[in-house]
């Protein structure tokens, strides 16, 4: 259906440029909308921001396309319970963990490996997130899905994938995301036997680079390793499946045409990836473990300034200097709801039991923290020697919203049922009296 594999594929680089590309010379136009487009193409324009939003968080784009999106059909319901809205008002506040999700043994594609494991807010209210797992064996094959209510934040895990869209190709491999903005539509292709990973269903503004406020110009993640495909076309009738996204469920229609006929592009509501080892990561080099605000990718801001819908924070090697200090994550109850993935490796917090692939909870105002046999080690740990956090790569979706979860996420057969027993050995090393003095 696509180039090949082999293929080397082109980016754009700078995260939320204005970017253009053509797929054939001179098929992109002067101005926007003239009254006849080069090669005999439609203009139409897809906008992810108010038009009136400001100008530096404006995104739209413009596409010349075959044939405009226009009289498609998509009221037929699609099933795929898994993939749901339906949340658990009485989750409970107690921290959980999570082995993988399986491969499946029958075939399955993207869109039907999808199991949701938590959320608030709504897709009606444009408000909240969502997040699920992935795990498939197959192509997305004459299928392509949309997703009307929400952004989509990807992180592989296993498997490689090759990402068809609207405005051109990607490949993304695991320790590397990709974004694919709302209503953008696209498939994703397997380059190995099976894929598993994360999704980040965003409802509210899209994800944006954080300030660096005293950071200063650089640091943290680089807007030039943010990569945009450039255009690709195929000009090709056949029966294509198209889902939709929309209002927390999923609709179906048939496409007479692919939809992959934009011959040429320009704007910044585009797909994009990043290789999380390009994260510029900063640390303490006196005392303390930082706050993991320092380890911040994306932010998607909510609408009171320095509190965020959802924050993509990533936990990649570094090498640990601070003296004088507990170095692993202090014990801490958040304001903030915490949802962890392992990508490889190990995470520092945890000796066991937090595998790649897995995921934990920690819900707001829950104690957490390193379990008792990373505890021990830290407390015996020289700190005038240096730690080389080498082979990890763990991130978490962060948000100010509690989380619910869903049945299966509640009940299904990844939960650990004993997470809680990681902290059990955390001992008391209380040397003062048994009562107070005086
Ligand atoms: O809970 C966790 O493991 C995530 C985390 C990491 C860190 O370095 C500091 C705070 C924090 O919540
Ligand atoms: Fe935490």
């Amino acid at each position: 259906m696509v180039a090949t594999m082999t293929d080397t594929l082109h980016y754009q680089a700078g995260f939320g440029s204005e970017l253009q590309t053509e797929a054939l010379p001179g098929a992109l136009p002067a101005h926007n909308s003239p009254q006849h487009c080069p090669y005999g193409l439609y203009a139409e324009q897809i906008s992810g921001t108010a038009f009136t939003a400001p100008r530096h968080q404006n995104r739209r784009s413009w596409l010349y396309r075959i044939r405009p999106s226009v009289g498609q059909p998509c009221a037929e319901p699609y099933a795929q319970p898994r993939f749901t809205a339906s949340l658990r008002p009485d989750t409970p506040p107690e921290p959980m963990r999570w082995d993988p999700p399986l491969i499946p043994a029958t075939p399955v594609d993207f869109v039907d490996g999808l199991v949701t494991v938590a959320g608030n807010g709504s897709a009606t209210l444009q408000h909240g997130f969502a997040i699920h797992w992935y795990a498939c064996n197959q192509s997305m094959s004459e299928r392509v899905f949309c997703n009307a209510d929400a952004e989509m934040l990807i992180v592989p895990q296993h498997g490689a994938l090759r990402v068809v869209t609207e405005l051109g190709l990607l490949e993304v491999a695991p320790q590397e995301i990709v974004v694919i903005p709302r209503g953008i539509r696209f498939l994703l292709e397997l380059t190995e036997d099976t894929a598993r990973g994360y999704v980040c269903e965003n409802f509210g503004a899209p994800f944006r680079l954080p300030d660096l406020g005293v950071i200063g110009a650089n640091g943290l993640a680089a807007a030039r390793d943010f990569l945009y495909p450039v255009a690709w076309f195929e000009d090709r009738t056949a029966p294509i499946q198209l889902i939709t996204r929309y209002l927390g469920q999923l609709w179906q229609g048939v496409l007479q045409r692919s939809p992959f006929d934009v011959v040429a592009w320009h704007g910044n509501h585009a797909p994009y990836k990043y290789d999380l080892r390009r994260f510029n990561t900063l640390g303490s080099v006196s005392f303390d473990h930082p706050d993991p605000s320092i380890f911040l990718v994306l932010q998607a801001p909510s609408d009171t300034p320095g509190v965020d819908q959802i924050d993509f924070v990533v936990f990649p090697p570094r090498a640990l200097v601070a003296q004088d200090t507990f170095r692993p994550p202090w014990f801490h109850r958040n304001v903030a709801s915490e949802f962890m993935g392992l990508i490889h490796g190990r995470y520092d917090a945890k000796a066991s039991g937090f595998v790649p692939g897995g995921a934990s909870l920690h819900p707001c105002m829950t104690g957490h923290g390193p379990d008792a046999a990373t505890v021990e080690r830290a407390l015996q740990a020289d700190t005038h020697q240096t730690d080389y956090l080498t082979d990890t790569m763990a991130f978490m979706f962060e948000t100010r919203l509690p989380m619910l979860l869903t049945d299966h996420a509640l009940n299904g057969p990844q939960r650990q049922r004993n997470y809680l027993d990681c902290w059990a050995d955390v001992r008391s090393r209380f040397a003062g009296p048994t009562h107070p003095q005086g």
